[in-house]
């Protein structure tokens, strides 16, 4: 597993311009390197702003969105289509404005899809959309895996001493009785974020300052699930200079 490492940005809007470069070339790379790409994206301001760049830049056509699958680290569990929900933020941000084939966009099942309101039976029907695409029925190695973080230290929906932040087995759990609304959710589970190649911890802010250094530690993920968000290759952790505040200095 990675050690993390940070680099900091003036501002959010320049973290967002700058973060959304880099994920243009990554997803290249992983195209270069592999034929597809596959990215896991997060809601929240900072996440969805990162995307709003990447519309918006015209390196985005750099990227051939014919060979990109997109997953969620979280949904938060609302009818299909409700402006709380990360998918409809995704869409409106990017997803409605570049050719991803629809088979390539997997969403994590909304409240009034197939499964009706029961988030344990969408969760266990996405950790059916990842074993079919990963190697041998487990989790893919995501190139990237996008992460906001919560003050708390939350990434994804996985909150502070919860039921998901103890999870070991399954990739994707429901997640009931969250801390911020709406409480019902979708989310990986630390083991499947693990799996991903890179993990991107996207944040901005003073509130966020003391989870981000104390993220940067070994504390422990039940206590700060932040912590525990590391990737196979690389743990980057990429803030604005309000969220950075605390993070001591280094050579
Ligand atoms: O509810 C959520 O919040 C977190 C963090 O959001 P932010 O606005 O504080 O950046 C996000 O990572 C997660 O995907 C989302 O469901």
């Amino acid at each position: 597993m990675s050690r993390p490492e940070v680099v900091v940005h003036r501002d959010g809007e320049l973290l967002a311009a700058a973060t959304a470069a880099r994920l243009v070339t990554s997803l290249v790379d992983a195209q270069a390197a592999r034929g597809s790409a596959s990215l896991v994206l997060t809601g929240g301001r900072t996440g969805i702003a990162v995307l709003e760049h990447l519309r918006a830049t015209p390196a985005r056509d750099a990227v051939d969105w014919s060979r990109v699958d997109l997953y969620w680290g979280d949904e938060r569990f609302l009818p299909s289509g409700h402006p709380e929900r990360n998918e409809t933020q995704a869409r409106e941000a990017l997803l409605d404005h570049v050719p991803v084939p629809a088979g390539r966009v997997h969403v994590m099942e909304p409240s009034d899809g197939r499964f009706g309101d029961d988030p344990e039976a969408a969760a266990a029907a996405y950790a059916d959309v990842l074993a079919a695409a990963g190697p041998d029925g487990s989790v893919p190695s995501f190139d990237v895996c996008l992460l906001g973080v919560g003050e708390e230290g939350h990434v994804a929906s996985i909150f502070p001493g919860s039921p998901a932040v103890r999870e070991r087995e399954r990739p994707v759990v429901a997640v009931r009785d969250c801390p911020k609304p709406p409480p019902t959710r979708v989310s990986l589970t630390l083991p499947a974020i693990r799996a991903a190649r890179e993990v991107w911890l996207i944040t901005t802010g003073a509130a966020k300052a003391a989870a981000v250094a104390t993220g940067l530690t070994d504390e422990d993920e039940v206590r700060l699930p932040a912590a525990g968000a590391r990737g196979l290759r690389r743990t980057l952790w990429l803030l604005d200079t309000a969220a950075a505040a605390e993070v001591p200095a280094t050579p």
